[in-house]
Formats: C-alpha cells, sequence, structure tokens
C-alpha cells in the first residue's frame, strides 16, 4: 500500500466522529492492506513496533524538526519548524504545510487526489516507510543521531501533504486519529469474519496486532485459537483497581489475601534449554520485562540468577523485584526504579542496593499455558515451579472469608514495611494488560497520581538552565487534560537528572515556557483535588509533591482524569 493511500484512509478516519463509522472505515483499511497489513494494523494507532518489542525509534522533536526543514528547504530552520509546531500545536500540521524536496512539480497528482489513493508524490509504499524505519531505530553508537535524522529526512523528502503529516505524527508518536485498540481489535474481527473474543485473546497472549491481523485473515479461527505464549516475548500485566475487603468478599464469598510489595513489577521469561552464550545466540535462560515491557534483564542480575538457580522447567512467571535493606526490610520503590535504569557500572549499582524477586503469579509452565486456570491452581503451580530452592521469592498466598483475619494480614505486611495488601479473586483467570475487578489492591495510604509532564517552566538565575516547574497532565480518550504545577521538593541535582530526562521530548518554547510531548511520567502526591477554571481538566491539585519519575509506566499508564474525578468525589 502506498503510504499516499495509507494518509488518505487516516484523513478520513480523523474526520469521522462516531466510532460505528471508524471502525467501518478501519475495517475497510485492514480489508485492503494486503501485504501491508501488519504494518498498517500498528500505523493506525500509531505504532511502529509491536508493543513487546523493546526497541524504540528515539526520535525526539528537535531531531524530527531538523529533518523536517532541511525536507523543506534551505530557507527554513528547525527554529522555523519549532516556532510553527508552537503557533498550530500540531506537528503533523506542520509537516504537511511545506513543499518537500523538490516535490512541487507533481503536487497536482499528490496524495489525496486519487480515488484509490495510489497516486502519491513519488510512490511511497508504507513497506519502504517501515524498512527505513526499522533501519532508523537500529542506528547506534556515535553519529547515529546524524544518521537518524538524514533518514528521516529521506523519508519527509519523498512525502507531501498527508503523507508528511502522519509520518510526521507516526515517528513522534501523535498519530492520535481515533483509532484506540479497541477499535483495531473489532476492525480485525469484522474485516476477516472472526470472533472478537478470539482476537482479544489472541492479542492478550501476543500482544502483536499485525501478527494477530494477518493471522484472522489468513488462517481463521483455527488460526488464531493456535496462538500462545510464547517464551521471550513479554504479555501485559494483569493490573488491579482500588478495593476494599467487604466488596471482595461480598463478591467472591472468600478472598485470596497477599501483601501487596512496593517494588516494581517484573514478567520472568525462563528457557533452560537456552544455554547463555550458546552458539546458536538465541538469548538467555532468563529474561525479565518491566510492566511496560522493557527488557530490564540486564539491570537485574541477581534476579536473573535467582532464578537461574531455581527454575528448572520453560516458564513465564508474575512478580515484584523489591528493594531490600541489609535487614531485609523493603526500602522505597524509587530504589529499584534506580536500578531499572541503570545501563552501565551494574555491578556497582548491586552493591548499593540490593534487590530479590517475589513471584505471584504463574503464566506458563513446562509448556501449559495457564492464563485460564483459576487463581489458585496456577499459584499451586508457581510453588512446584520455584521449588524448595526458590521457595523464599514465594508471595504467600492465604484464603480467608474472614474480615478480621483479613486485617491482621494487612497488619503484618505494614509491620514488614510494605504497601499494604492485594485482594484476589480466587477462580480468577489471568487477564494479561487488563485492570479488571478480580484484583484488587488496598493501600492504607493517601492516594498518589502517576501524571504525564507535558509543559515545564526553566528557572531563574542560578537554575537558568534547569527545567524548574512541571506542568502535569491526566489522561483521557483523546490526548491529556492539564491538572497542575509541581516546583517544590526537588534538589538541584534532582532537577539536572529531570532536565536531562525531558529535554528531548521538548516541542516547542516560549520565553520561559517549554512545551513537551507526553513521555515523562510523575508520582505526585497532594493535599486535595479541587474543581477549578485554571487548568484544562476543570481541576487543580492542592499542593502538588514530587515523589519521584515512574520508569515502569509510559503516557497510556497513567492515571486517567477518570480516576482524577473519582477521587475528587470521594474526599
Ligand atoms: N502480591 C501482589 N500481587 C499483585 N500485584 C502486586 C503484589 N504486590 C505488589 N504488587 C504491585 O501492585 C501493582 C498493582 O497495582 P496497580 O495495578 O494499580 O499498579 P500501579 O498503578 O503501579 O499501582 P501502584 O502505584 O498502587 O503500585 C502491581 O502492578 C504490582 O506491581
Amino acid at each position: 500500500m502506498e503510504l499516499a493511500a495509507f494518509a488518505e484512509r487516516a484523513r478520513a478516519i480523523e474526520a469521522e466522529s462516531a466510532d460505528s463509522a471508524v471502525r467501518e472505515r478501519v475495517t475497510d483499511l485492514f480489508a485492503a492492506a494486503g501485504e501491508d497489513l501488519p504494518v498498517v494494523a500498528r500505523y493506525v494507532q500509531g505504532r511502529v513496533f509491536p508493543a513487546h518489542v523493546s526497541t524504540k525509534l528515539d526520535i525526539g522533536p528537535a531531531l524530527c524538526y531538523e529533518a523536517i526543514a532541511k525536507a523543506a528547504g534551505p530557507n527554513v530552520s528547525a527554529d522555523d519548524v519549532e516556532g510553527r509546531v508552537a503557533d498550530l500545536g500540531d506537528v503533523g500540521e506542520v509537516a504537511a504545510s511545506y513543499d518537500f524536496g523538490g516535490q512541487q512539480g507533481l503536487g497536482a497528482f499528490g496524495a489525496g487526489s486519487g480515488g484509490d489513493g495510489g497516486s502519491g508524490s513519488d510512490g511511497l509504499t508504507v513497506a519502504e516507510v517501515d524498512s527505513e524505519l526499522r533501519d532508523l531505530a537500529a542506528t547506534e553508537g556515535a553519529g547515529s543521531q546524524d544518521t537518524k535524522r538524514d533518514i528521516l529526512f529521506g523519508l519527509f523528502n519523498r512525502t507531501e501533504g498527508d503523507e508528511a503529516r502522519y509520518l510526521a505524527r507516526l515517528v513522534l508518536a501523535e498519530m492520535r486519529i481515533g483509532v484506540g485498540e479497541g477499535t483495531v481489535r473489532d476492525a480485525i474481527a469484522d474485516a476477516f469474519d472472526v470472533p472478537v473474543d478470539e482476537v482479544e485473546r489472541a492479542l492478550q497472549v501476543t500482544n502483536d496486532y499485525g501478527e494477530v491481523a494477518v493471522v484472522a485473515r489468513d488462517e481463521g479461527v483455527d488460526g488464531l485459537d493456535a496462538l500462545g505464549l510464547e517464551i521471550g516475548r513479554p504479555v501485559g500485566a494483569m493490573l488491579a483497581q482500588a478495593g476494599i475487603v467487604t466488596d471482595a468478599l461480598d463478591e467472591w464469598g472468600e478472598a485470596a489475601v497477599e501483601w501487596k510489595y512496593d517494588g516494581a513489577r517484573v514478567q520472568v521469561h525462563h528457557d533452560p534449554s537456552r544455554e547463555d552464550g550458546d552458539a546458536e545466540g538465541d538469548g538467555p535462560e532468563t529474561r525479565l520485562f518491566s510492566r511496560n515491557m522493557e527488557d530490564v534483564t540486564d539491570p537485574l542480575p541477581e534476579v536473573v540468577e535467582f532464578v537461574d538457580e531455581a527454575v528448572d522447567v520453560p516458564a513465564i512467571l508474575d512478580g515484584e523485584v523489591v528493594a531490600v535493606a541489609e535487614d531485609g526490610s523493603p526500602l522505597p520503590f524509587q530504589e529499584v526504579l534506580r536500578r531499572f535504569r541503570r545501563k552501565h557500572d551494574v555491578a556497582k549499582a548491586r552493591e548499593d542496593v540490593t534487590v530479590e524477586f517475589r513471584a505471584f503469579d504463574c503464566l506458563h509452565a513446562a509448556g501449559d499455558d495457564l492464563l485460564d486456570e483459576p487463581l489458585v491452581d496456577r499459584h499451586a503451580r508457581l510453588e512446584t515451579v520455584l521449588g524448595e530452592t526458590g521457595e523464599s521469592a514465594l508471595s504467600a498466598l492465604e484464603l480467608s472469608d474472614d474480615p478480621d483475619e483479613i486485617a491482621d494480614i494487612e497488619a503484618e505486611s505494614l509491620d514488614a514495611g510494605h504497601e499494604g495488601i492485594m485482594l484476589k479473586n480466587p477462580e480468577s483467570a489471568y487477564t494479561p494488560g487488563r485492570r479488571g475487578k478480580n484484583w484488587l489492591k488496598r493501600k492504607p495510604d493517601v492516594e498518589t497520581l502517576d501524571l504525564v509532564v507535558t509543559g515545564a517552566e526553566w528557572g531563574e538565575g542560578r537554575r537558568a538552565e534547569l527545567l524548574g516547574t512541571f506542568l502535569l497532565s491526566a489522561r483521557t480518550d483523546d490526548g491529556f487534560e492539564t491538572l497542575g504545577k509541581v516546583a517544590t521538593g526537588v534538589t538541584d541535582e534532582e532537577l539536572e537528572e529531570l532536565t536531562d530526562l525531558l529535554e528531548p521530548h521538548v516541542l516547542s518554547e516560549d520565553g520561559t515556557d517549554v512545551d513537551i510531548d507526553p513521555a515523562v511520567v510523575f508520582e505526585v502526591g497532594y493535599e486535595e483535588i479541587q474543581a477549578s477554571p485554571t487548568y484544562s481538566s476543570g481541576y487543580a491539585l492542592r499542593f502538588p509533591r514530587f515523589l519521584g519519575v515512574r520508569e515502569d509506566k509510559d503516557p497510556d499508564d497513567a492515571d486517567s482524569l477518570e480516576r482524577v474525578e473519582r477521587l475528587a468525589e470521594r474526599q
């Protein structure tokens, strides 16, 4: 499929407001995508790679503006592009407004002019874009930024109008044409006449919209059924809602109660047949993935060693990595995230902060996918997989229908320095990536919010080189809405780290005000949530405090405005 045809359809999808019309258009797009279906199924959601792949484009706005400016000709600078993005608020709009790479003469036959969309500026195809972007992502080392910019320039140079619009939005992860995961799932079912439940299950186990779309089309229901978990390919973590003991007992009669560890989520993939350093190079025995499916194997060698020692069957385990002090008591989870981030000097980091694994679920063991098994059975399997050697990592699961007994478990957890308890439906299946009612978390402490940084201000005087005040936003279906600024409680050293983290995502600057692409999630505490016209969400945080960066969360995992509204009502 030519990029022009894709762009024309993307434009039509974006113009629709009714969900059913969007779904129909996406269905038609999939039916027409031919051999580019896997790419198209991802691009329509603004994804370049499947979620289970750790590869990233790593293109910041500044690099993208340079590539656009270069394609636009000698009279346009990256600053001009940035200025126009600040005015128009959409990099796609800006990219579409330039005449790129001497294509002007072909303009009359350009993107969008043909009913079949096949008469693009120079026949650039979606497959070619994908191949170039893969090359771009694989570029590393010295000079890689220049190479990336050149590849991107080469692509922009071959686009015009809507092609440029959606290419720019794609590479900056700002597609936003109103196509969410649910729409893609439904459209796959409609386009290839397979049950939506089967598509949903296949998506949960593979995390790959492209693969599922192709299997649905080429192999139908049987093909989808045959898709299973694969060791080495992470799946979404099952998530919890806030809940209370009486709700759990009313609903299930009896609850499975566990300590809620204050660490960071890790999915362990272990295959003993893959020896480290084996000649075929098919990967290490154990790989670890964070909650957002990043590969965190290298920074956590002691967890790898523990699993290699304890587990001797192929397995996928779910659990938490906790940082522990010398006396064995838990340290705040920020210490764990520090370890996750560490790429160099891991041995030194390991000396500074000790981490341990706590396992609470088993998704696969010795060839059996266990997602549909009841929790209690999965837990029993987990115990077997860990065996005596791994016993210390097993999270104790107690079944109880007695609120007093559950209160005692909560007190023990808090005494031991943990966060509270998890209440789980003993009979429930494991639903990857879903925040359902079968797992409830109970934390007695005041709730915190995980919010996306969408703006900042440069400091003054001594801190003029540092970003000092951060604008925070909650997630909505269409993007992000602001609800406060956080400035206090941050040291110079922290500000330096935060500036380094955020600078690559700066979209535009106006005086000391900086507009930032949603990429970084902050955990913040607050005294109260107030209704307020100051911010676009209609709410404002009273006395917000910075607690840390949620390195393990993407903007899509940040708290929603709906949750903010619920918390505001409960105050
Ligand atoms: N025994 C346990 N069972 C399941 N999850 C646990 C357990 N102990 C700790 N956790 C952690 O609690 C999290 C569940 O809360 P939730 O799904 O809301 O994630 P979250 O947004 O990271 O929440 P929080 O910030 O409260 O940890 C899990 O992702 C996991 O990291």
